[in-house]
Parts: structure tokens; C-alpha cells; sequence
């Protein structure tokens, strides 16, 4: 990305603000891929071969910038993400998190339940 953008003399446009104002906009054009249609099954099963295509794209986009604005910035993305990994994992440890959607859950039938008695 770095050589990228050297060989075409736009490092000087590459500016932290810049940069996240590109990440938005193609934030925005990854979402218009998904706008109007609902939800979608996991790994898009009914979509065309050219609408996978352009969605790798739009995510690509994202990701070169967000890389670039992380480079720009001074801040490694890699060690950043991994210790996010670390400190999500405190906050939210498997046990509890597992043993709450074990509650929705229960909570869920017991609605269906009151909901079924009331018809
Ligand atoms: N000043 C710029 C302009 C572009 N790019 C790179 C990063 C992105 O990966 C891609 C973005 O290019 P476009 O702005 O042309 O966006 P799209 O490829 O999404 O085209 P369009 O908006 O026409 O769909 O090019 C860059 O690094 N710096």
C-alpha cells in the first residue's frame, strides 16, 4: 500500500483525517451492497458469482484503509487487534457468556410459552 500510493505522489493526500473520511465512504459502499435486500443466509448462497465479486472488493477497500490509516498513524494493527482479542476475552468470559445465552434462551420459551396460552 505504502509503495502504492508513493509511485503515484498521493502520500501528501494520505492524511489520518483523510484517510478515515475514504474508510467511511467505502464503509458506505460495502453497505449499499447489502441495503434492501433483509437478512441473508450465511455465505450468501443465492447470490451471483459478480455480486461475491464486487462485495470482496468493497470489503478489500475497507480493509487497505483501515490498514493505511493504522500505518499512518503509527500504530501496529496487528499487535492492536490481538490484544482487543485479549481484553474481549476478559470482559467477556466464555462461562458467563455461554451460561446468558443459555438464560435468553429459557427466557425465549418461557415467552413462547405465555404466548401460546394466551391464543
Ligand atoms: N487517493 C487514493 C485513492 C484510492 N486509493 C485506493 C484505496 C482503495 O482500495 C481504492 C479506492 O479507489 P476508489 O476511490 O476509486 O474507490 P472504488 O474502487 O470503490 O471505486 P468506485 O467508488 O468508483 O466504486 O484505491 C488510495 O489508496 N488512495
Amino acid at each position: 500500500m505504502a509503495d502504492f500510493v508513493e509511485e503515484r505522489d498521493w502520500d501528501q493526500f494520505h492524511t489520518p483525517r483523510n484517510l478515515l473520511l475514504a474508510l467511511v465512504g467505502e464503509v458506505g459502499e460495502l453497505s449499499e451492497i447489502f441495503q434492501w435486500k433483509g437478512e441473508v443466509p450465511r455465505g450468501l448462497p443465492d447470490w451471483e458469482e459478480k455480486e461475491k465479486q464486487h462485495l470482496g472488493e468493497e470489503l478489500s477497500d475497507v480493509l487497505l484503509y483501515l490498514v493505511r490509516l493504522s500505518d499512518i498513524c503509527g500504530i501496529d494493527l496487528g499487535k492492536a487487534a490481538l490484544r482487543k482479542l485479549e481484553l474481549n476475552a476478559i470482559k467477556y468470559p466464555a462461562s458467563l457468556c455461554k451460561a446468558q445465552c443459555v438464560a435468553n434462551q429459557s427466557a425465549g420459551e418461557w415467552v413462547d410459552l405465555v404466548r401460546y396460552c394466551a391464543l
